[in-house]
């Protein structure tokens, strides 16, 4: 009689994490697919309720998947460069404002070094724009080759916490992410100063604490 045998299933403090790399050293690993992913912001003066400041727009998009993630895709090196192939992406996502306003190697900012669910490598960019780029890009996002089909929209991460501790970023930050772009959300955050090492904390402790 054949036996059933219980699927092991590793739960997620199992799984190897993903290891940072250098730029230099990513490209030179074997066998691993790569994949470019960019945080795009701008600095606003807005406030919401006319009280709370906004600060900076920051985008990430709702996949088909029901996750959320940062633009971008899998880059094939053979027939082309990491930004070349991520403007691809960006391009068929966000629409033909990428075939201009182009992410370049000085937007880098890491690279992340992952065995499972595949081999894979994930770079990770962030580029600065200003307020009207975000909403023209935005605005053109709707007409884009992959909305409402890979990219359900897009939508912006809020970066304060209101009063009751948990709506705003906390509750974001409760969200279902692919990969590993929750840490290079938070990653961004921290190492392009958008937001202060305390409040970033504050909204982690918040996310895994508190639930409205
Ligand atoms: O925002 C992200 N940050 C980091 N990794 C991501 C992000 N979005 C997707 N991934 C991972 O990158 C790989 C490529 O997925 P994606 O759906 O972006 O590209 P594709 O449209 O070329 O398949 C997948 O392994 C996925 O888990």
């Amino acid at each position: 009689m054949a036996q059933y045998v219980q699927p092991y299933r590793s739960s997620p403090e199992d799984r190897p994490r993903p290891r940072n790399v250098s730029r230099e050293e990513a490209m030179k690993l074997d066998g691993y697919r790569h994949a470019c992913h960019v945080m795009l912001y701008a600095p606003t003066s807005a406030k919401l309720f006319d009280r709370v400041p906004i600060r900076y727009i920051v985008l990430m998009m709702m996949r088909f998947d029901g996750r959320l993630g940062f633009p971008g895709g899998f880059v094939d090196l053979r027939d082309t460069s990491l930004e070349d192939g991520l403007n691809r992406e960006l391009v068929e996502e966000l629409g033909p404002s990428f075939n201009t306003l182009k992410v370049t190697e000085q937007d880098f900012r890491s690279s992340q070094v992952r065995e499972m669910p595949q081999k894979a490598i994930t770079h990770f960019y962030a580029k600065e724009l200003k307020v009207e780029q975000m909403e023209a890009i935005e605005k053109e996002a709707a007409l884009a080759k992959d909305h409402g089909l890979e990219v359900m929209g897009l939508v912006r991460v809020p970066l304060y916490t209101l009063r009751d501790g948990f709506g705003g970023l906390p509750a974001f930050l409760s969200n279902n992410f692919i990969g590993n772009s929750k840490s290079q959300l938070l990653y961004g955050l921290r190492s392009l100063r958008l937001l202060r090492e305390d409040q970033i904390q504050d909204a982690i402790w918040c996310s895994q604490n508190i639930q409205y």
